[in-house]
């Protein structure tokens, strides 16, 4: 029946398939807290994380068979008594599901206890076994596995039906659902339709053995973590009116909705809307308990009445929300938070948590309808009614008994139900909020993980130091902390969803679950009171667990509640408690000064290493980098150099027939017998023989203009020649000379101005020889491209300046030229105007002025001795005041004229 029931919707292995599988045992890898990785390949390695076989198992049966009388869990099985329960429910696969071809044999039920997942093809398992990383199929054992046709009704009386009866006894139970999103959770909890979940099947139960034995009054109400409050009456009344209204609401939405659908609330979650359906699918569940109600009857303490109090919140995205404060409905949207606090013990306990009194299951399950109108739904990709909060549902008994001697006295137990909120990956949520809560969801369930792994890690290793169980790290670790510390026991669902697509996230969940199988139940209550025994009779106890186990004593001594202490007796004991925590302070901060420094030195390795490869990564780049940059240097000085090179030697071209043009004319002016050369100081250097660089390149800088300049200056130096020898003539036939003529003087001067500015041309050039060698320094010592390039800007900045001196000098030439002319043209005058009377006198004299250097004609010698006439006692010359020309003299008196010593010096400086 049990295996017709788990018939494997995905097809079951063959033999030769689980020969080949390799199985691996998951059960450390949670968070990587659970210590080393368990790599096993036989099955009996792997049922070592199988409930039942591990080492505090064998313990727990050892001290069993010694002390039978310790574990007194009533409902469990004598050889698994403490281990925590791990269910898994497999869901079947929709129509929608099955259309989509998510039924790839994934999922695979063995037996009862064990189940094997095979990696489909496009799963992220299956590439990393491909690539060797892991195994492609893993097997796993836990406390009884349940298959997609598992009804509620037979899932609640495997699951829940024996907590439900703890409770009833005095014990705390949780049961939590975990999974991935979208895995049939809510369903397993609260049901859809008829039918019905866990919790509204274990209300009835729970109802139906109280029968009879409710206390109806209002007036006892818990509080803290476990502890029950007096009221008074108007506390009572507010309760009442609570609960009213609480009931109200729902009975209006009922009304509102009947015949429809009903909404949750904040995603909305629909179900089937008629509460009288529930509850009469409720009531069926009811039937098949009500032979354990006859027995559980029996088992309730004659004289002990019950008080049911509820409460309902959720955690959503780290928050705490009060599910049943005052109706959503009538208030901003804006939910109060509640906030957890410890009580003098250390409990962990929500404060200011609504708790409401219900006399029915009925209305229990109204209350839970009513809250659940305020939880956290939403649409997701797998899910559109997906839970975005862990939500839990408390119900706590309070026991009141009325003992004629001593009054009333209360002690509390509770039953609380756990819907966890789907594991699932973050970056499958499209919506930013989405993926937030799925983180914050994550963030928790991983915490749980680690409580779980080290909650496992400290009962398997009792001898080693214990691992700090981080409950501190959620708030849903936080507020589940008593139920894994021996307050409570838990029992885990863990639901699958079958799909192909979902197959990675399912392995993830199973693994998780896997550790919380090897977990063993801390000490109950009733086990504590041995401990305190134990700890009375022993004057320094070594504080652990084990001691429970291995105390060898009548198992009646250790049987009952801690009020069977005296008050002596118990601060003997808390002393001795005082000296273990004080022993135990110091143990751990020995312990936590050697981790430090462990850590401590191992981060400086771990630095000193890093510091060491970035130094040897630096070198290396930088040795690169220098090696890139060289070569790109050392092909532009290449570069640089062939052009220079090939631009030097054009220019040295040039410069060659530059050199012969100036030869050429140099040989013709040296012919002409021209008086000094010009340009002595060019001339001379380029006359000695083989040009050097910078010569060639002064010559190379004017290349053009230089040639044509200097072809017109040789022209104009030509026709100063002849003009000079002209005048030279002239003076020489002049015994006197006094060349007063302003024409002459005004040539003089723009002659002057010419070799001014031949001088400075010559500078310039001077100059330019200068940068081009200064360029040609910078290209010879590679200094770089920028430099040149400096040297080659002035180079042309001097030759822009040279081309303006070279206008002006043109210019200038032009001047020249035109008095030149004008001169001649005045002269020509001069000598065919004053021709007729210095023949005439010539005539009458009958004598002839020989000339010192030239050889005038007649005419011209009369004309010069009247004009050129001896000086006077002041230098100047007579002249005869009456002729035209001495009117001219001496219309020009104030500016003499430069005198040919004067021209002669001149040009001795130049020289
Ligand atoms: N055993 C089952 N039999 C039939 N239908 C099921 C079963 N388990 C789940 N389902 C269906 O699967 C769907 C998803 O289930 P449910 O909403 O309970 O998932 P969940 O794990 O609570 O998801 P989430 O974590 O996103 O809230 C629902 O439509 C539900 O009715």
């Amino acid at each position: 029946m049990a295996l017709s029931l788990m018939a494997s919707p995905c097809g079951v292995l063959s033999d030769e398939e689980e020969a080949m599988a390799v199985f691996e045992s998951t059960a450390a890898d949670i968070g990587g807290l659970a210590g080393q990785r368990l790599n096993v390949i036989t099955l009996p390695e792997i049922s070592m994380i199988s409930p039942g076989l591990d080492r505090p198992q064998a313990i727990r049966e050892k001290a069993l068979e010694k002390k039978p009388g310790l574990v007194r869990g009533g409902s469990d099985d004598e050889g698994n008594a403490e281990k925590v329960k791990v269910f898994v429910r497999i869901r079947p696969l929709t129509a929608e599901e099955q259309g989509r071809g998510e039924e790839k044999g994934c999922v695979c039920v063995q037996n009862d206890e064990s189940l094997m997942l095979k990696a489909p093809k496009d799963s992220q398992s299956m590439k990393n076994a491909e690539r060797g990383v892991t195994h492609s199929m893993h097997k796993f054992s836990f406390s009884k596995i349940f298959g997609p046709d598992t009804t509620q009704q037979a899932f609640f009386e495997s699951t829940m039906k024996d907590m439900v009866r703890d409770v009833l006894r005095g014990e705390n139970r949780l049961l939590y659902t975990y999974g991935v999103t979208n895995s049939g959770k809510t369903y397993t909890i609260q049901g859809v339709g008829h039918e019905a979940g866990l919790l509204p099947r274990a209300l009835v139960s729970i109802f139906r053995r109280l029968q009879g034995r409710l206390y109806e009054a209002v007036n006892l109400k818990p509080v803290l973590y476990q502890e029950v409050r007096q009221l008074d009456a108007n506390e009572v009344r507010a309760e009442e009116i609570r609960r009213d209204s609480l009931l109200k609401e729902d009975e209006g939405t009922c009304s509102r909705m009947r015949g429809s659908t009903w909404d949750s609330g904040v995603g909305g979650l629909s179900v089937t809307s008629h509460i009288a359906t529930q509850l009469e699918d409720s009531d069926s569940v009811c039937l098949e308990s009500e032979s354990l109600s006859q027995s559980g009857g029996e088992e309730l303490l004659d004289g002990v009445q019950f008080s049911v109090w509820v409460s309902f919140y959720e955690i959503y995205n780290e928050f705490l929300y009060d599910l049943l404060e005052a109706s959503p409905t009538l208030q901003p949207r804006k939910r109060g938070t509640l906030r957890l606090s410890d009580d003098k013990q250390g409990n962990p306990y929500v404060k200011d948590l609504t708790w409401v009194q219900v006399r029915t299951a009925e209305e229990a399950w109204r209350v839970l309808k009513a809250g659940r109108k305020n939880q956290s739904f939403a649409s997701t990709h797998l899910n559109h009614n997906s839970s975005r909060s862990h939500s839990i549902f408390s119900m706590r008994l309070l026991h009141v008994h009325q003992e004629a001697d001593r009054g009333q006295s209360t002690s509390i137990s509770e039953l609380s139900v756990c819907d966890l909120a789907g594991s699932e990956r973050c970056k499958d949520q499209r919506n930013g909020e989405r993926m937030k809560e799925a983180n914050n969801i994550n963030t928790s369930l991983h915490t749980l993980g680690r409580c779980i792994a080290a909650l496992r890690h400290n009962q398997n290793n009792k001898s080693r130091p214990p691992q700090v169980v981080p409950f501190r790290d959620s708030k849903l670790t936080r507020v589940l902390q008593g139920f894994f510390c021996g307050r409570g026991r838990s029992s885990m669902v863990v639901n699958i969803n079958p799909c192909a697509s979902t197959y990675d996230e399912t392995l993830q969940a199973l693994k998780f679950s896997a550790v919380a199988t090897q977990l063993v139940h801390g000490p109950s209550s009733r086990t504590r009171v041995a401990y305190i025994l134990s700890l009375l009779r022993e004057p320094e106890p070594h504080v652990d667990d084990s001691i429970i186990m291995d105390e060898d004593e009548d198992s009646d001594d250790q049987e009952g509640d801690v009020t069977m202490f005296d008050s002596d007796a118990l601060l003997r004991a808390i002393d001795v408690l005082k000296r273990e925590v004080q022993r135990q302070r110091e143990e751990k901060e020995e312990l936590e000064a050697s981790v430090r420094d462990q850590v401590f030195s191992e981060m400086m390795e771990v630095i000193s290493g890093m510091q060491e490869d970035f130094s040897r990564t630096l070198d290396t780049e930088r040795a690169l980098v220098e090696e890139r940059f060289e070569d790109k240097i050392s092909n532009l000085q290449k570069s640089l150099k062939k052009y220079y090179t090939q631009e030097l030697e054009e220019r040295d071209e040039q410069i060659e027939a530059l050199t012969a043009d100036l030869q050429k004319k140099q040989q013709c002016s040296l012919g002409d017998q021209t008086p000094l050369p010009l340009f002595p100081p060019l001339e001379l250097e380029e006359s000695n023989g083989p040009a050097p660089r910078r010569s060639q390149r002064l010559a190379s800088t004017s290349t053009g203009e230089l040639s044509r300049v200097r072809a017109e200056l040789d022209q104009c130096r030509a026709e100063l020649l002849e003009k000079t020898q002209e005048l030279r003539r002239v003076q020489g036939q002049l015994s006197a000379p006094d060349p007063s003529d302003a024409l002459t003087s005004a040539a003089n001067r723009k002659l002057a101005e010419g070799q001014r500015n031949l001088r400075q041309l010559r500078l310039d050039l001077q100059r330019l020889g200068g940068n081009l060698q200064s360029g040609e320094r910078a290209c010879c010592r590679n200094t770089g491209g920028e430099r040149l390039r400096h040297a080659l800007a002035a180079a042309d900045e001097t030759l822009a300046k040279q081309d303006h001196t070279l206008v002006e000098l043109q210019n200038g030439l032009m001047l020249v030229k035109a008095d030149l002319r004008r001169k001649g043209e005045s002269l020509a005058q001069m000598q065919t105007g004053q021709r007729s009377p210095y023949d005439c006198a010539s005539v009458q004299s009958g004598s002839m002025t020989t000339g010192v250097a030239g050889r005038p004609t007649p005419k011209s010698r009369s004309f010069f001795r009247t004009v050129f006439t001896p000086k006077n006692q002041t230098g100047r010359p007579h002249v005869d005041q009456n002729t035209p020309y001495s009117r001219i003299l001496r219309s020009r008196q104030p500016s003499p004229p430069p005198s040919p010593t004067t021209v002669g010096r001149y040009r001795v400086t130049k020289c």
